[in-house]
C-alpha cells in the first residue's frame, strides 16, 4: 500500500491554522504529521487535538519547523510574511511542497520567495477558493472587453483582525483587471482616498477596504460606466473553503518540478 502524503501546518493556533488542521485530519488522501507554532507559544509541546479543545490525536505542537518539515511531503502555511519567508527556506531544505496562503507580502518578499522556488515547489495564492479564482478569470475577460470609459473599483470587506490591506484577493483581482486592460497595476493603482483628492483619474483601478466584525471575506469588482454598472462578486461564508483549496494544492504539488505555481495551475483555469 502507498503511504499517504504527510502534511505539516504552520501557525497552528491561528484562524486558518486550526481550520487547516481540521481539514487535513478529516481527509482520507493525506495525514497530519506535524504542526508548528512559534517559540514561546503556550501550545508548544501540547497535543494539538487537546490544544484545540478536543481529544488527543498524537501530534504535538513543535517550535522546530525544520524537524517537522523533514518528516513531511508538504507544508501548508497561512501565517505572516516574515514567517513565510523563513519557512520557504526550510521547506526548500527539506524538499517539501510549500503551499502559501499568507498575504501582505511586499515586492521584496516575493523576490526572496522566488529564490526559494529554485529548489522548492511553491504554490502561492491570495485566495485558494475555486470561486475567487474563477472570478479572477472573469475580471480579466470583462476588463479586456471594456475600455477605460468604465471605471474599475475593487471593494473588499474582512473581519476586524485582518492586518493587511488591500487584501491578497483584492490585489489578485486588481492585477487581473490591469492585465485585461493591458496596463501594469503599479501604474494605475489608487488605494486610500482621503481629503480633497481631485476627480477620479481615467484608467485608474481603485481599492477600498472595509474592516469589521467577523466578516470572512467579500470581494466586488465594479465596472462603472455611463448609465450602467457591472458588478462581479464573491462572498466567502466559511473558512473551510480556503483550507480545502490549500489541501488540494498540496496534493497537486506532489512530484511537480521546483518553481512557482498558483491556484490557476492547480485548478486548471
Ligand atoms: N490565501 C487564502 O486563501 C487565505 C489567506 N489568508 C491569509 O492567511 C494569513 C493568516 O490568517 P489568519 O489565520 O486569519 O491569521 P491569524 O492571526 O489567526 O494566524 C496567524 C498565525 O501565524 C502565526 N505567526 C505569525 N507570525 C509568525 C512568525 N513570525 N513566526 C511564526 N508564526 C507566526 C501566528 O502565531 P502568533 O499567534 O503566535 O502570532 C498565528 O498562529 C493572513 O495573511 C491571511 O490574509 C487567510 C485566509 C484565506
Ligand atoms: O485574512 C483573511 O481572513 C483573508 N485573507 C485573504 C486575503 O487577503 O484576500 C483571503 C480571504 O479573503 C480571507
Amino acid at each position: 500500500m502507498t503511504e499517504l502524503p504527510g502534511i505539516v501546518i504552520t501557525g497552528a493556533s491561528g484562524r486558518m491554522g486550526q481550520m487547516l488542521i481540521k481539514t487535513v485530519m478529516a481527509s482520507e488522501k493525506c495525514k497530519l504529521v506535524g504542526v508548528v507554532e512559534r517559540e514561546g507559544h503556550d501550545w508548544v509541546g501540547r497535543d494539538i487535538g487537546e490544544a484545540m479543545g478536543g481529544t488527543a490525536i498524537g501530534v504535538h505542537v513543535s517550535d522546530d519547523a525544520l524537524e517537522a518539515f523533514a518528516k513531511a511531503q508538504a507544508v501548508i502555511d497561512f501565517t505572516a510574511p516574515k514567517a513565510t519567508l523563513a519557512f520557504a527556506a526550510l521547506a526548500a531544505q527539506a524538499r517539501c511542497v510549500h503551499v502559501i496562503g499568507t498575504t501582505g507580502m511586499t515586492d521584496d518578499d516575493l523576490h526572496e520567495l522566488s529564490h526559494a522556488a529554485h529548489h522548492a515547489t511553491i504554490i502561492r495564492a491570495g485566495n485558494m477558493s475555486l470561486g475567487v479564482n474563477l472570478l479572477t478569470k472573469l475580471t480579466k475577460m470583462v476588463a479586456a472587453a471594456l475600455d477605460d470609459d468604465y471605471d474599475i473599483e475593487v471593494i473588499e470587506a474582512h473581519h476586524n483582525r485582518k492586518v493587511d490591506a488591500p487584501s491578497g484577493t483584492a490585489l489578485m483581482l486588481g492585477e487581473a483587471a490591469a492585465e485585461g486592460r493591458g496596463v501594469s497595476l503599479n501604474d494605475v493603482r489608487d488605494s486610500g482616498r482621503d481629503g480633497i483628492t481631485g476627480a477620479r483619474k481615467k484608467g485608474d483601478i481603485g481599492f477600498t477596504a472595509i474592516r469589521g466584525g467577523d466578516i470572512i471575506g467579500e470581494h466586488d469588482v465594479l465596472f462603472a460606466g455611463e448609465g450602467e454598472r457591472i458588478i462581479l462578486r464573491h462572498v466567502a461564508s466559511d473558512r473551510s473553503l480556503f483550507a480545502k483549496g490549500a489541501l488540494k494544492a498540496a496534493l497537486w504539488g506532489q512530484g511537480k518540478r521546483p518553481g512557482e505555481y498558483d491556484m490557476m495551475d492547480v485548478l486548471g483555469l
